[in-house]
């Protein structure tokens, strides 16, 4: 071949560069017109859209592989060649690549279709999971109703899909070969450049295991306590329908009745939006005011026409799983999600807006680059957000929780404190397991450890090991109880929410640092970051990297840390992790699980 100057290479990358972009936007806005409204046709200009860029990306990327980049010296420019030098699954034929995409789509259909009969009304059955069940999970504290939502939900999804996830798993390992990767678990995890990945992950919940046992063994006696000790073992796993969630893996909706100070004000703000009279729109302005309040990016006006913040009741069908979007053209942003008037729902928007202010930061990136730092990162800076907007005082300070005598009586601030890391525990400790495990399932049947016969038996193993926690009732084979898991049937890897929920703290710690939120030993769970532009400097500094250099470096800017480290969360949660144990002490609580009765027949 020619001899390429770099020169010519980077004229090269741009040019390619400038026309990925054009397929992206084309293909962005067919998956947008298929995720809002579910028809088969759309389902058929998204393949063709999908078909498309695939085509030319792979046609491209054989031309770009032929350059020494290995040898350039521009090290921005050797790093766009690096990461698109990993095709993905647009490796394929284009007869298995429109095949792996039409079972997605067909999958995540089904799971976004289904509804189930009501509990208390055997001839309606229109309850789909958003709104419906989820505030049935959230609200019902009758365990037979839970208990028959939790198996009719799975009834009508993971269960339907179990011969269509076969031919996911091979065509997803065969593209991951074609890449020259083990299976797709290796292609998964190329992500994060680093071999040692996993076992970091591993360290980490190694470390937050004990205070993940302790809240689990203070939750397990109250459910016993209201449930009574024929639903809830004093040291089995606990059912999961009583977690007040789907999935068992955030437990916020259930703190009401084991508050650990009952008699202290709760800091659930749902009751004031909806006595305030809160809009889906509301309370994305809401989340917007925060980030400008950061000297960071608001919302284009694109975003307010054209994004879907609550669900449309026009009969259509639609994906209602919350989601942000980025159309590559830098000027179309969009979230689309079937809000509904709740403190769940507001962080959710939080979460989401973070997703959005990433895109607008790194806007400016070629396509290559325009992506998080590593895919915890993208996750994780909505979250950071409501660290703060959900400390008391902030929620004081939006009008949305009442006024407090608590700051001159000591004893009523400490316990008010105890209740927030309590109710915030409930969201950020319980859900640490449940996102390794996710994973950690997908990794052993990529690698062929578990086979389909065993696939849903494993999943039961994985969920009494790490969450503690048991199916109502006898599970077996036929079910497939993972994949009634949203992520799991839309081919989304789940190990970002375990990273993004540890380095969030992390992110956190470094922002109130530059907030002068720290001084004189102020406790972390305090800090709000609002207002500060220092703060906000320095996320936006980081932001706007993107993927253009390696995660250590772009975690170094706001850290001053260039690895994962649970410090933080601890930190964080330090005064309720001494209260759980000095509690589950007195109680003479169990700490931990044992076996299961519940059968999972293969
Ligand atoms: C809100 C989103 C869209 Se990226 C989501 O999937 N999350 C947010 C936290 C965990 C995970 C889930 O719902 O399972
Ligand atoms: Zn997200």
């Amino acid at each position: 071949d020619p001899k390429y100057t770099e020169e010519e290479a980077a004229k090269f990358y741009d040019d390619y560069d400038a026309q990925a972009a054009l397929f992206l936007t084309k293909e962005t806005l067919a998956l947008w017109a298929y995720d809002s409204n579910i028809t088969d046709h759309n389902l058929q200009k998204k393949l063709a859209a999908s078909a498309e860029t695939a085509k030319y990306t792979k046609e491209s990327w054989s031309k770009l592989i032929k350059f020494p980049w290995k040898d350039f010296s521009d090290p921005e420019l050797k790093r766009k060649f690096k990461l698109s030098s990993v095709l993905g699954n647009a490796a394929l034929s284009e007869e298995d690549y429109n095949k792996l995409q039409s079972i997605v789509g067909e999958m995540s259909a089904i799971y976004s279709k289904a509804k189930i009969c009501s509990y208390q009304d055997k001839s309606k059955c229109d309850l789909s999971l958003e709104p419906e069940l989820t505030e049935l999970l959230m609200k019902s504290r009758d365990p037979e109703e839970l208990r028959h939502i939790w198996i009719e939900w799975r009834r009508n999804s993971g269960e339907k899909v179990k011969e269509q996830y076969k031919e996911y798993v091979a065509l997803s390992n065969k593209a991951a070969i074609m890449n020259n990767f083990d299976n797709a678990a290796a292609l998964w995890l190329n992500n994060y450049e680093s071999d040692e990945f996993r076992d970091q992950i591993g360290e980490l919940w190694h470390q937050l295991k004990p205070l993940y046992q302790q809240l689990h063994a203070y939750v397990r006696r109250h459910l016993r306590i209201k449930y009574g000790d024929g639903v809830v073992k004093a040291k089995g796993p606990i059912p999961a329908h009583l977690l007040g969630n789907m999935w068992a893996q955030t437990w916020g909706n259930i703190a009401d009745f084991m508050l650990p100070y009952p008699e202290r004000q709760s800091t659930d703000v749902t009751p004031n939006m909806i006595k305030q009279g809160y809009t889906a729109e509301r309370m994305f302005k809401l989340s917007e005011e925060f980030f400008t309040s950061l000297n960071l990016s608001a919302m284009p006006e694109m975003f307010w026409d054209k994004s879907i913040l609550e669900k449309p009741n026009d009969g259509r069908e639609l994906v209602c799983h919350a989601s942000a979007w980025d159309f590559y053209d830098r000027k179309d942003f969009r979230i689309k999600q079937c809000t509904r008037i709740n403190q769940e729902d507001l962080y959710t928007a939080h979460h989401e807006m973070g997703h959005v202010q990433y895109f607008l930061q790194y806007k400016h990136q070629p396509i290559v680059f325009r992506t998080g730092a590593n895919d915890g990162f993208h996750e994780a800076i909505g979250d950071v957000m409501s660290l703060s907007v959900s400390t008391p005082k902030h929620l004081r300070t939006i009008g949305l929780l009442e006024e407090e005598s608590t700051e001159t009586d000591k004893k009523a601030s400490y316990e008010a404190t105890i209740n927030y890391l309590f109710s915030t525990a409930l969201d950020k400790i319980a859900f640490l397991p449940f996102a390794y495990e996710l994973d950690l399932w997908r990794w052993d049947v990529f690698e062929g450890k578990t086979t389909p016969e065993n696939y849903n038996c494993h999943f039961w193993k994985l969920a009494h090991e790490f969450q503690g926690i048991e199916p109502p009732v006898d599970r077996t084979e036929e079910d497939f109880d993972i994949a009634s898991k949203y992520h799991i049937v839309a081919d989304v890897p789940y190990i970002r929410y375990f990273i993004s929920f540890v380095i969030q703290f992390q992110f956190h710690k470094g922002l109130c640092q530059a907030a002068g939120q720290l001084e004189n030993n102020a406790p972390l769970h305090e800090c709000d970051i609002y207002k500060s532009a220092t703060a906000g400097n320095l996320l936006g500094s980081m932001l706007q990297l993107g993927a253009s250099k390696p995660w250590p470096d772009a975690m170094e800017v706001v850290t001053g840390q260039r690895k994962m480290d649970a410090s933080a969360l601890r930190e964080y949660f330090a005064p309720l992790e001494e209260w759980l144990r000095a509690e589950n002490e007195k109680t003479g609580e169990f700490i931990g699980w044992d076996k299961t009765d519940k059968y999972c027949v293969q």
